[in-house]
């Protein structure tokens, strides 16, 4: 049966009163947000959480309790493959995770099959698109002689090319080098797409219109990026201050 239309004020995607458990950890308990902007910066410690959000966004887990919307629907009962594929696509944080093929082109072509392209066709359109951004040499590489970095770039280009209508983008900047980092935010920022980046890196989530900050699981932060990331960095100083005099008891005695 196909989905139900959804109406037009539904958020792209929602999250109401999820639980999450994965292996031992209760990492969700009643967690709920509205993801609607177009620009979305995930920030927040080792553990946070991050990731496991961006994977219910894609169900690529599923919540033990509550609901993970797209639209209005339920992502978990929407038909896996092309719907899903043109509503929510991952980047992961690490490459490996998410290559399949042995070449560039071919790992390319692979998020086209959802359009029903040929094998060729998808093949052709991947090339073209390499040669566009002056990487026509890539299109016959070997995956595996490509650098992290490089992998990275193509985990990007590959969820470019396959254009879901949400983009989740999980630690994309980590392995990547300043003039890349400065491409990949000209890349997102040119996209068309609702974004959703988890990042360590500020900078380029910085101007943000919404940046949610992760605690424990918990929103701690919701707001303009400068706002949350300012009011991010200010706990983790008095974090690392409080720590480094803990460690340091003569410290505090100078000080
Ligand atoms: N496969 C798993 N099995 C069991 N627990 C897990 C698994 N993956 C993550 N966790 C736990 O879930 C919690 C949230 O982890 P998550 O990877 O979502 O955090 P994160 O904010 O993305 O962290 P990081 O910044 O280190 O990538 C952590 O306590 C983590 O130990």
């Amino acid at each position: 049966m196909p989905p139900a239309p959804t109406p037009a004020t539904s958020p792209l995607l929602e999250l109401r009163q999820v639980h999450l458990r994965r292996g031992g950890s209760q990492v969700f308990a009643g967690l709920s947000l509205h993801l609607a902007e177009e620009r979305i910066g995930l920030i927040g410690h080792n553990g946070a959480g991050k990731t496991s959000l961006l994977r219910l966004l894609c169900a690529l887990e599923a919540p033990q309790g509550g609901q993970v919307l797209s639209q209005g629907q339920d992502l978990h009962v929407l038909p896996a493959g092309q719907l899903r594929a043109q509503r929510v696509g991952m980047m992961f944080q690490n490459p490996d995770d998410q290559i399949i093929f042995p070449t560039v082109q071919e790992e390319l072509a692979l998020g086209l099959q959802p359009q029903g392209l040929s094998r060729r066709e998808a093949l052709a359109r991947a090339r073209a698109f390499l040669a566009e951004r002056g990487l026509a040499d890539w299109a016959e590489r070997a995956v595996g002689t490509l650098s992290q970095g490089q992998r990275q770039r193509l985990c990007w280009l590959a969820l470019l090319l396959a254009g879901p209508r949400t983009l989740l983008l999980d630690e994309p900047y980590a392995s990547l080098d300043l003039p890349g980092q400065a491409r990949l935010a000209d890349d997102i920022a040119a996209c068309g797409r609702q974004v959703l980046v988890s990042t360590h890196v500020l900078g380029p989530v910085r101007d943000y219109p919404r940046v949610i900050w992760l605690h424990e699981g918990r929103v701690r932060g919701d707001g303009p990026g400068r706002e949350v990331c300012a009011a991010y960095e200010a706990a983790v100083a008095a974090e690392v201050a409080h720590a480094r005099s803990a460690a340091r008891p003569e410290l505090r005695a100078v000080a």
